[in-house]
């Protein structure tokens, strides 16, 4: 089963949820980890549309297991600690959209791109949720690391938007980035944090600034290529479901 298979089970559940904040109580930050999160991203930003809610600075979608799962691994073959050693994961959170950036980090240096060595850590990085599926046998997906990259992310936002400076970190959201080739959500490095209205008051908001992709290598741009066109389904998905 693919996280996208999830969709008809979780489809139904995250509409019906997005509609319950939606009344009960609207000015919430929404973080989205049900799978797949593609297309429950798109379904909650449609539902909250429909009842006039939706602020796009206030919904995120979570994909921190992919920048713990990548900063793990490379720090495996770097002889790092993977709390220093921080990977920028862009795109989605499935197979091809799962694209580490790892060019940008410090201990990229350590797997030359384009070999058989980067190609299997990418890999690896794309289907680390898959190995845990099929390590548990039946007995469902990750757990713990979910928790933990959820706890991760909802400690940056809560600190963000208790004025904390300089929060970097990629998460699904509404983005420019690739909006004019279709795709509204798109996962980059994005700056969390307060934001201030025309009139200087004060919007506690969440998504302050969304960071473009930076130099990225052409291998890295092979990656994305396919992640784009992947996401853009996903995100089709997801808002034909929200009629
Ligand atoms: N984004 C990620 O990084 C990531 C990682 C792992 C898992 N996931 C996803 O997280 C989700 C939860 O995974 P899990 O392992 O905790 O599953 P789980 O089956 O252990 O827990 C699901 C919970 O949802 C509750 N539930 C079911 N229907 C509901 C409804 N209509 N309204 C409210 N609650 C309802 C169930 O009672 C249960 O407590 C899945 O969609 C999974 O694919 C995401
Ligand atoms: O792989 C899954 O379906 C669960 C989760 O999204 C993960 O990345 O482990």
């Amino acid at each position: 089963m693919t996280r996208d298979d999830l969709f008809n089970t979780n489809a139904s559940i995250v509409r019906d949820l997005a509609a319950a904040i939606a009344r009960n109580t609207p000015k919430a930050h929404i973080l989205v980890i049900f799978n797949p999160v593609n297309s429950t991203v798109p379904i909650v930003a449609r539902t909250l549309e429909k009842t006039d809610t939706y602020n796009p600075t206030r919904l995120f979608g979570i994909t921190t297991l992919d920048v713990v799962r990548a900063s793990r691994f490379l720090s495996g073959i770097a002889g790092t600690d993977p709390a220093q050693t921080p990977v920028i994961v862009v795109g989605g959170h499935s197979g091809v959209t799962i694209v580490p950036l790892l060019s940008q980090s410090s201990a990229g240096t350590a797997v030359e791109q384009g070999s058989e060595a980067w190609k299997a850590l990418v890999h690896r990085i794309q289907y680390g949720g898959d190995e845990v599926v099929q390590a548990k046998d039946g007995a469902g997906s990750a757990t713990l690391s979910m928790a933990y990259a959820a706890a991760k992310y909802t400690n940056l936002l809560l600190r963000a938007l208790k004025g904390e400076a300089g929060i970097i970190t990629p998460t699904f959201v509404k983005s420019p980035l690739f909006a004019s080739q279709g795709i509204e959500f798109f996962s980059s490095a994005v700056e969390l944090g307060v934001s201030f209205h025309f009139n200087s008051h004060f919007r506690p908001n969440g998504v302050k600034k969304i960071h473009d992709l930076g130099n990225i290598t052409a291998q890295e741009q092979e990656l994305v290529n396919p992640a784009l066109t992947e996401l853009k389904k996903n995100i089709k998905k997801g808002f034909a479901f929200v009629q």
